[in-house]
């Protein structure tokens, strides 16, 4: 069996009235990307932090690089590298200095690496944190979690904040991380955020895990739309296959949405789909991605349609 860097059993913590986390067994492997996904209020953040000691659990168990937070040391806490959603730094301090005095806590940093960080960013490093913008100040923990070298990043909805060109570099920074051996559970209220990083993703709701699936799997699971061109009118007996819902046919050109996964009989619905094309004389095909998102949004259905809105307010 695989090393597992985070592992939990029966993890709960309970705030009363339904609110907190329970009965969690969580297992993240070493060297994976796991995307930990739940609207707001969902229990992202009570789970990071019983796993940093930074909450104690009502019960259950948690071990993270193979020792129980609870008794923690220096030295353990070195190997792990985390980011709060909500980042309170002390004013009066630059950046630079903020993220040179976490660096020497962990035994030090090259400068020439924190500068580079801080440089793909895009964090002006002599600012003064107590001017800096939330995404600003968002960077200043990402550039002192990335910077070093660490086994374990912990990263709770890291991306808040910061713009999509920037999103797109701190992706690059989880990748190369990962590539360099280091496991790291990413939180997020969006699938969006995660699916291109992420190996696996565990989805909470209202405090509990509902599931855990390989991101390769949920992309299996999603819908696809096609648009076809033919050479003739597009043809009606395509809407009536299983599994396929006509979105909209102009002439020549119909848009179809096919399932993933298998139909009623058991093959896939884009095999079923594509052996009905064959009947036809096709001019033109087109792909959209899959979107995963709605899949995700199944998960909340119950809870009112978009994971948004699922989400509980904070007291
Ligand atoms: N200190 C606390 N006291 C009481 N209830 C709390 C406390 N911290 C969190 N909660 C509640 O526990 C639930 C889970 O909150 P948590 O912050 O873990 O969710 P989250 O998924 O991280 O959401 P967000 O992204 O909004 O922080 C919510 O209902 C929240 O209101």
């Amino acid at each position: 069996m695989s090393e597992q860097v985070i592992s939990t059993s029966g993890l709960t913590k309970d705030y009363g009235d339904g609110h907190g986390v329970f009965d969690l067994d969580l297992h993240v492997t070493a060297g994976e990307v796991f995307g930990y996904l739940g609207p707001n209020g969902s229990g992202k953040s009570t789970t990071i932090r019983m796993l940093l000691d930074l909450v104690r659990p009502t019960r259950g168990t948690a071990t993270v690089l193979g020792h129980d937070p609870r008794h923690g040391d220096p030295a353990r806490r070195e190997r792990i590298a985390y980011v709060p959603g909500e980042l309170n730094l002390w004013s009066g301090w630059t950046a630079r200095e903020i993220i040179g005095y976490l660096a020497a806590v962990r035994g030090g940093v090259e400068d020439a690496r924190i500068a580079d960080v801080a440089d793909r960013l895009d964090l002006d490093l002599d600012r003064e944190v107590g001017n800096l913008s939330k995404g600003n100040k968002q960077k200043v923990g990402l550039v002192a979690a990335f910077a070093p070298r660490v086994e374990l990043l912990i990263l709770d909805e890291p991306t808040s904040g910061l713009d999509p060109l920037l999103q797109v570099e701190f992706l690059r920074l989880v990748r190369e991380a990962a590539a360099d051996g280091a496991s790291v559970l990413l939180s997020s209220h969006v699938l969006s955020e995660v699916e291109h990083v992420a190996d696996r993703v565990g989805i909470i709701r209202r405090g509990r895990l509902v599931d855990v699936l390989g991101v390769a799997d949920l992309k299996a699971q999603a819908s696809r739309t096609l648009e076809v061109t033919f050479a003739h009118d597009a043809p009606a007996g395509l809407a009536h296959l299983a599994g396929v819902t006509e979105l909209v046919t102009e002439g020549r050109v119909g848009r179809y949405d096919v399932a993933g996964g298998p139909g009623p009989d058991g093959r896939s619905v884009m095999d079923t789909f594509v052996k009905a094309l064959a009947g036809h004389t096709v001019t033109g095909l087109r792909g959209e991605d899959a979107d995963l998102e709605a899949i995700f949004l199944r998960y909340y259905a119950d809870d009112g349609g978009t994971a948004d809105q699922a989400g509980e307010a904070h007291p």
